[in-house]
């Protein structure tokens, strides 16, 4: 069968990730080329390229002109197509798939050739994903516009959670009400979460089907998945991605009650919202204008890490008042995300029956903060997890696993790290699937919408 460049496309909240590769029917996708805008809640963004493995642009900051998730990713294409040293892409005609991430995938339980049906039913869950699904479809809308000759595909984070029995995603209110809008627990993430079973699986040596894991994916936004038998048993974000974990700008769980106490109007329409997304006054207070952000001032959590960590604090005569606030403030963050996190590894760690072979971090922060991991680990070690510090420390997580726990017994769990990779699993799940090779697009394509 043919061989196509695809483009997988990741937009989480706080970046665009775009990667290419060479796919063959049934093959491993090979990479040829990984870009990426990161920082866009924390400007100003910041680019990286990465071709045939080898670093081309670290880290340069892009200009104020990138607004959202759509103007990154405009740059990110153009910065490909213009690249002469990847002759795979000469022209925008050399792409013939592109995987989009699409956060909220509803009852949605494979990947879709988006068709004009596909894409209005997504329209209609966006308000249920505020801060990924208007931008991904509008990243899918300027696809079809610039590369007339590609088939879109949706690939949704939801789709892993379909496993997730009934007691554990039921909301316990009105059956009628929950049934006919559809209220139930979804769980996000679900991508990272395929691609780290399979990842975790082999490097124990074992089938996927084999694997019970407790699975964090740490980044902007952050949630926790109770893997059992390689399916998703439970997961801590909701109907939405807001509830569960704290992230860059997202409350996570609190007392449902919570937002009619911080402001009136709450139930009112936000003045922010768009054709495309309508977001109350309390949807846009927490999921926009609350974690680390509000608690801190920055939604970097590196910069948290640091800050809590450094001893510019009381114990320095030299040190300001202003250093000292900082660092007690940072301080707060950083033990009220472990505590939040230790929360659901012991839920899930009964609700798996203590049958546990790994605890997996992921994520920005997962794969990027050895002083998250220790905390975390070093909160839980009554579970049997314990770090190896030294392994830990070490600056740089280079293997797609690594072990980062001590090596106890045969029964004891093991402390993984796993560098996700969000847009190779989408690329495998679309080499994978004969219907994304098979269909004429000309039937399934659907036009450009003049009003986008
Ligand atoms: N060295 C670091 N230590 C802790 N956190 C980090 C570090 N570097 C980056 N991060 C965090 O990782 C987050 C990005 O995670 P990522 O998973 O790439 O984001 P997204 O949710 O947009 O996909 C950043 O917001 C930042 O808080
Ligand atoms: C679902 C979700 O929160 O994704 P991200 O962390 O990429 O924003
Ligand atoms: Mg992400």
């Amino acid at each position: 069968m043919k061989k196509k460049i695809a483009l997988s496309v990741n937009a989480g909240s706080s970046s665009v990730k775009v990667s290419v590769y060479d796919v063959e029917f049934g093959q491993a996708p090979v990479q040829l080329a990984e870009a990426q805008i990161s920082g866009l809640t924390s400007p100003p963004p910041t680019l990286k390229y990465v071709r045939d493995g080898k670093t081309v642009i670290k880290a340069k900051e892009v200009d104020d002109n990138i607004e959202g998730q759509r103007d990154a990713f405009s740059l990110l294409l153009e910065t490909l197509v213009e690249d002469e040293d990847l002759p795979q892409i000469k022209s925008k005609e050399d792409i013939g798939i592109v995987c989009h991430r699409i956060v909220h995938g509803g009852d949605y339980s494979k990947p879709q050739l988006i068709s004009n049906e596909t894409y209005e039913h997504l329209e209609n869950l966006n308000d249920l994903a505020p801060l990924h699904n208007a931008n991904s479809l509008g990243i899918v809308q300027l696809c079809i516009r610039a590369l007339p000759t590609a088939n879109n595909v949706a690939c949704f984070d939801s789709q892993f959670h379909s496993t997730i029995p009934e007691h554990i995603r039921t909301y316990p209110i009105n059956r009628d009400i929950a049934r006919s809008n559809k209220l139930r627990k979804y769980g996000f993430h679900g991508i990272s979460y395929a691609f780290i079973t399979r990842s975790a699986a082999e490097f124990l040596g074992k089938e996927p089907d084999e694997v019970n894991i407790i699975a964090l994916h740490l980044g902007s936004g952050a949630s926790a998945c109770a893997i059992k038998n390689g399916k998703s048993w439970d997961t801590s974000m909701g109907l939405t991605p807001l509830a569960g974990l704290p992230g860059a700008t997202r409350s996570g769980s609190v007392d449902p009650s919570l937002v009619f106490h911080y402001a009136s109007d709450v139930g009112k329409l936000s003045p922010a919202s768009t054709s495309d997304l309508h977001i109350s006054r309390a949807e846009e207070i927490l999921n926009k204008e609350s974690g680390w952000k509000a608690l801190t001032g920055t939604t970097d959590f590196g910069k948290i890490t640091s800050s809590a960590f450094s001893s510019s604090s009381s114990s320095s005569s030299s040190s300001s008042d202003d250093d000292d606030d900082d660092h007690e403030v940072m301080k707060l963050a950083f033990d009220l995300f472990v505590d939040r996190i230790c929360g659901f590894i012991g839920s899930y760690y009964v609700s798996l029956r203590g049958k546990v072979d790994a605890l997996v971090f992921a994520g920005g922060i997962g794969e990027k903060s050895p002083q998250l991991r220790a905390a975390v680990v070093d909160q839980i070690s009554c579970l049997g997890f314990q770090i190896d510090d030294e392994v830990n420390n070490k600056n740089e997580i280079r293997n797609v696993v690594e072990e980062v726990g001590k090596k106890g017994g045969l029964d004891e769990p093991r402390v993984l790290v796993v560098q996700t990779d969000e847009q190779f699993e989408m690329a495998r799940a679309c080499a994978e699937d004969a219907e994304f090779w098979s269909k004429e697009k000309d039937k399934m394509m659907m036009t450009w919408r003049d009003d986008k």
